[in-house]
């Protein structure tokens, strides 16, 4: 957790001033204050209903905020979505693929979104099936690969136009051991490239190996963050892994007792 960052870039991969949300009369998000630097790997955590991903989904453009500033590489995301976008990619926890066509027709379709031309859509996509272990499927229809595979292949997509910032929402849940090792070792490939990485993710020791520095969501508020030397400081519990620190922060008391 406590890897050096690669990026020498000066600006904010992304920053988030006081961004809220509520469904209904319930605050998802209570005016949230976030600073990624460029190369940086995030881990946003929190329990069940915490507001990981209403943040996520207002910071990729899919759930407009009610109040606060979202910027993207300097981009103002709520005034210039498409050019925001332009810089992201976004996974969510649950793969979205077109399930008639197949691996290689999926990245291509998707890099022809972006506008990559066939012959590098060609290659990138080859190079991504390659990597993540599907080259034998790459002719195999969406629908009949299994969840790991469809989640796979949908990072891959996430991937297909060199995203300078990566936002996945527990990518890792329901993999097997092996398919997981190939995804993070993806990840970290691309961090090592520069690309900036926010992961929201209940897997504890996951967020221990992979990630820079952690953000920790009780209630739709941000109420710890860094590196996990920084959070046994903050907490006053040297020796505590991030599970004790988790626990400690993360789960209100009402729900501890109970
Ligand atoms: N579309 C919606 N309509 C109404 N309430 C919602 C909606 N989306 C989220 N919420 C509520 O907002 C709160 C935060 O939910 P969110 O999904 O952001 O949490 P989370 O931290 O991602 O949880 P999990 O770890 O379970 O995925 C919860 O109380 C949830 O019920």
């Amino acid at each position: 957790m406590d890897r050096p960052e690669t990026s020498t870039e000066a600006a904010h991969a992304l920053l988030l001033q006081d961004v809220a949300k509520s469904f209904d009369g319930t605050n998802a998000v209570r005016g949230i204050d976030l600073a990624i630097r460029p190369g940086e790997f995030y881990g946003l955590l929190g329990a069940n209903g915490a507001g990981k991903t209403t943040t996520l989904r207002m910071t990729v453009g899919l759930l407009k905020p009610d109040r606060g500033a979202i910027q993207i590489f300097g981009i103002d995301a709520l005034q210039d979505p498409a050019a925001a976008k332009q810089k992201l990619a976004w996974l969510p926890d649950e793969p979205l693929l077109y399930e008639q066509l197949t691996p290689l027709e999926y990245l291509e379709f998707v890099a022809g979104l972006w506008r990559i031309d066939a012959k590098e859509a060609a290659d990138r996509a080859s190079t991504l099936l390659d990597r993540l272990d599907l080259w034998s499927q790459r002719d195999t229809r969406c629908a009949a690969l299994s969840r790991g595979m469809k989640q796979k292949v949908s990072l891959a997509g996430a991937l297909v136009h060199d995203p300078r910032l990566l936002i996945l929402d527990e990518p890792l849940t329901g993999l097997d051991p092996a398919i997981q090792r190939q995804v993070k070792d993806l990840l970290l490939a691309r961090t090592d490239a520069g690309c900036t990485i926010i992961l929201a993710t209940h897997i504890l020791d996951v967020a221990e190996r992979l990630v820079n520095r952690v953000g920790i969501m009780r209630d739709g508020a941000l109420v710890a963050q860094g590196t996990l030397a920084e959070l046994r400081i903050q907490t006053g519990r040297k020796d505590a892994t991030l599970e004790d620190i988790f626990l400690a922060l993360a789960i209100s008391q009402s729900a501890a007792v109970a």
